[in-house]
């Protein structure tokens, strides 16, 4: 499991009312299980457990073990590489606390603080009368750039002991997306993961992390697979010195003398969650009517009435100056337009979002290759999307599997099964679908999210330009198409939830952009 997936997914357990110390008590309960069984099968006397704690929830899950350890009649030594003000993280200093109020000691516990580099040298572990295993609980998921000078040490400390060591979630100093060691790692003889194996430690294999052991910590599947609040640290964090321009570039390519109002909204949804320039191509007899719309839109004109090929080279210089393009929003069924959208499909070299009429008019093959893509069908658009590269069986199979029984309740009963039978079909693009329905489904290869958020006044006409506007917004600000994917239809259903809160079901798609922001920054759970 990718770190930030993990990451999501402990926020997301929040969000399902299972708070973090919760899965905190649970990890560290796991560990103590764990060391216990080693030190039976490892060692004929009991044994003494040192624990290496750093300042994020990693040292958390140290402080924790420590308390279970003793219960189980072990003796147990902390050395903390911060003080309780340095502690990052509200639930390993919660526990860090709990330690340090068991004064007078009557169990067998001694905390050390580290306070500099220059105290490490004054331990000598190898002298210990004892038989010993060290615990890694330095740095788990939470690791940044090269390891600072005083964990360095403390990593280096430990590869030099000769206990058996033991690496909690991941041993400190490995990256636990890439399994790569820039600098040094702890040498760990196993390492407890929590939940599921990171990438990284499956990917740096056993000669480096030694055996690997998985702890179940109580995280619910839903967790994983329903979008909460938890995903939207997917988002990447504006830089404070940005300019004009590097919060991302979008181009909508719609519009047409009937639907002009379409690629406006998404235009304002793209607005809303944090494109910084906006380009709308349109029809002539569409750019009026949309130009009055916002001043914030920047219109420029197709040659005639409908888009066609007459647009291609303008449509692809301005293409090559965004960061994602958008077709399809209220652009109609023209023959002439199917052609351009075609050539564009297969030219555009940016991040794209088919919606609406682009996904009847675009041919699958063209696209299926691309991986910057995010295609936005309701079940009979995606039916028709997929339907000369996929059986009428596989297709009713994918629909009976989706399908919702009276009480809400997905047919999910196998679930890996079922998983597998849903994306026999959508592994055959590698782009990403928000197949939108009142769950919204969201596939990407191996992949699976659904999104809970939204409200029957969703079926008011123009959600779905809102929803491709933020998924193209998403994809010019760097997320990848499943990121992108998996977070505009929560902040659209979300914001639609705020809308309806306002309005009753009186309200429209251009009422539930406004709220878009908001929930984009966090403001509102
Ligand atoms: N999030 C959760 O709900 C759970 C998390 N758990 C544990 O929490 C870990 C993740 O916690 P965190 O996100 O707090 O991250 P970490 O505990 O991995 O570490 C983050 C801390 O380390 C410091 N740090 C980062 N890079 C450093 C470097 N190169 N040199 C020195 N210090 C550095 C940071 O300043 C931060 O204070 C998991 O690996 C797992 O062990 C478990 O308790 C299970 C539940
Ligand atoms: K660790």
């Amino acid at each position: 499991m990718d770190p930030i997936d993990m990451m999501t997914t402990d926020y997301n357990c929040e969000y399902l009312g299972l708070s973090r110390l919760c899965l905190m008590e649970n990890a560290g309960k796991s560990i103590s299980d764990e060391i216990a069984a080693l030190s039976t099968f490892k060692f004929s006397k009991p044994i003494k457990i040192i624990i290496f704690t750093g300042s994020g929830g990693n040292g958390g899950d140290g402080f924790v073990a420590a308390r279970h350890l003793l219960n189980r009649g072990f003796e147990v030594q902390v050395y903390c590489l911060n003080t309780l003000d340095e502690i990052k993280s509200d639930d390993a200093l919660a526990n860090l606390e709990i330690l340090m109020s068991l004064e007078p000691r009557v169990s067998r516990l001694s905390v050390d603080f580290i306070k500099d580099s220059y105290d490490l040298d004054k331990l000598d572990l190898n002298d210990s009368n004892s038989e010993f295993i060290v615990l890694d609980c330095l740095l788990g998921t939470g690791i940044k750039g090269n390891l600072r000078r005083k964990l360095r040490k403390t990593v280096e400390l430990i590869n030099e002991i000769n206990g058996l060591k033991v690496a909690v979630d991941v041993p400190s100093g490995l990256d636990p997306l890439t399994g790569e060691i820039s600098d040094i790692a702890v040498d760990a003889d196993y390492t407890i993961s929590f939940h599921k194996i990171k990438t990284g430690v499956k990917l740096a294999g056993e000669e480096k992390v030694g055996g690997m052991i998985t702890c179940d910590i109580g995280i619910p599947l839903e967790a994983e697979i329903f979008v909460e609040g938890g995903d939207l640290l997917r988002l990447k964090n504006r830089n404070n010195d940005s300019h004009k321009g590097n919060n991302g570039k979008v181009l909508i390519v719609g519009g047409s003398k009937d639907y002009h109002g379409a690629p406006a909204i998404s235009a304002k949804a793209a607005i809303a969650t944090g494109a910084d320039l906006t380009y709308i191509y349109t029809p002539k007899s569409a750019a009026l009517a949309i130009k009055s719309l916002s001043e914030d839109f920047i219109v420029k004109e197709a040659k005639n009435d409908y888009l066609s090929l007459d647009d291609l080279e303008d449509i692809l210089e301005l293409a090559s100056k965004v960061d994602a393009v958008l077709l399809g929003p209220g652009s109609s069924q023209n023959e002439e337009t199917a052609k351009l959208f075609n050539v564009l499909a297969m030219k555009i070299d940016k991040p794209l979002v088919l919606d609406a009429d682009a996904l009847k008019l675009v041919d699958l093959s063209l696209i299926s290759k691309k991986e910057d893509l995010i295609i936005t069908p309701h079940l009979a658009e995606f039916k028709s999307f997929f339907r000369n590269i996929i059986s009428n069986e596989d297709l009713s199979n994918f629909e009976r599997t989706i399908k919702l029984d009276d009480k809400d309740n997905l047919d999910f009963r196998k679930v890996n099964d079922k998983i597998d039978s849903l994306q026999r079909v959508t592994k055959k693009i590698k782009g990403s679908i928000i197949l939108k329905g009142k769950y919204d489904f969201i596939f990407n290869g191996n992949k699976l999210k659904i999104n809970r958020t939204g409200n029957p006044g969703m079926t008011v006409g123009g959600t779905g330009d809102a929803l491709a506007g933020i998924c193209l917004s998403l994809l010019s600000q760097e997320l990848n198409s499943f990121d992108a994917a998996l977070l505009a239809p929560y902040l659209n259903g979300k914001a639609g939830d705020l809308a309806y809160e306002a309005q009753g079901y009186g309200f429209g798609a251009q009422d539930l952009t406004q709220y878009l922001g908001a929930v984009m920054s966090g403001l509102i759970d």
